[in-house]
């Protein structure tokens, strides 16, 4: 059995800022005038979704937003042993953004979501992969997932382009559809297999977990 953490990112916290309300300070500008921010666009890209859709098999088109952050486990049987995936779903909304160094700091890998139909989320993911290179572990596994594949027909962001950033980061890349289960299992069956075993890198303290690289299984094209 190998236990793998995994965060994907988007949260935060301290005094609720309003995610798209704009707060009026004293002196009448609001928030968003005065001061840039730069993970605004993270909510509703379909974080929660793709846990869901993992964890239960289930799509519920009325999700509410995370409040905070959620915890999920799952264990997969791949090939000749488990896999154990603790998973943290983090919230987007702004507001929740400063949690999100709790949940990534301990994990094997982080997954950055964005929505294929909105160009800011992907413009914002790269902010996580900076915050991650910069303020995460040191070997931490980065996976970038282009939701919502289903919806080709107003797509904003190109899937060549992103594979290409994702390749210049060595980030695992796929899109995918929660609501169409694409591409699901093979996004966390994928970041398993870049973990590395407990025989390359012995764990401290005992615990850890054992893989060996086995050829990937073939991903769906989306849609
Ligand atoms: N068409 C389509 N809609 C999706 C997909 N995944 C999620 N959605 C929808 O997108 C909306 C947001 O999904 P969530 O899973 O709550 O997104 P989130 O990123 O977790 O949002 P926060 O919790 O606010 O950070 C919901 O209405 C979902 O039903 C998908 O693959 N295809």
């Amino acid at each position: 059995m190998r236990d793998l953490g995994l965060a994907p990112t988007r949260p935060s916290q301290g005094q609720p800022e309003g995610d798209e309300e704009e707060e009026k300070e004293s002196d009448g500008k609001s928030k968003l005038q005065q001061e840039p921010k730069p993970f605004r666009k993270d909510t509703g890209v379909g974080k929660s979704s793709i846990v869901w859709r993992f964890v239960e098999n289930s799509f519920d088109p009325n999700i509410n937003p995370t409040i905070g952050a959620s915890f999920m486990t799952k264990t997969v049987q791949y090939q000749n042993e488990q896999h154990k995936f603790l998973i943290w779903d983090t919230a987007g909304q702004e507001r929740f953004r400063a949690l999100a160094p709790m949940y990534y700091r301990g994990s094997a890998a982080a997954i950055i979501v964005y929505d294929i139909t909105k160009e800011e989320t992907f413009s914002t993911l790269k902010n996580w992969v900076k915050e991650l290179r910069q303020h995460g572990p040191p070997n931490i596994v980065v996976a970038i997932a282009g939701n919502k594949c289903d919806l080709i027909d107003v797509r904003e962001v190109m899937e060549r382009d992103a594979k290409d950033y994702a390749d210049s980061i060595h980030a695992v890349f796929v899109e995918t559809s929660a609501k169409n289960a694409v591409n699901i299992n093979e996004l966390f069956i994928e970041i398993s297999q870049r973990i590395p075993s407990t025989d390359a890198n012995p764990p401290s303290g005992g615990k850890g977990f054992k893989l060996r690289r086995q050829p990937s299984e073939p991903r769906r094209s989306c849609c």
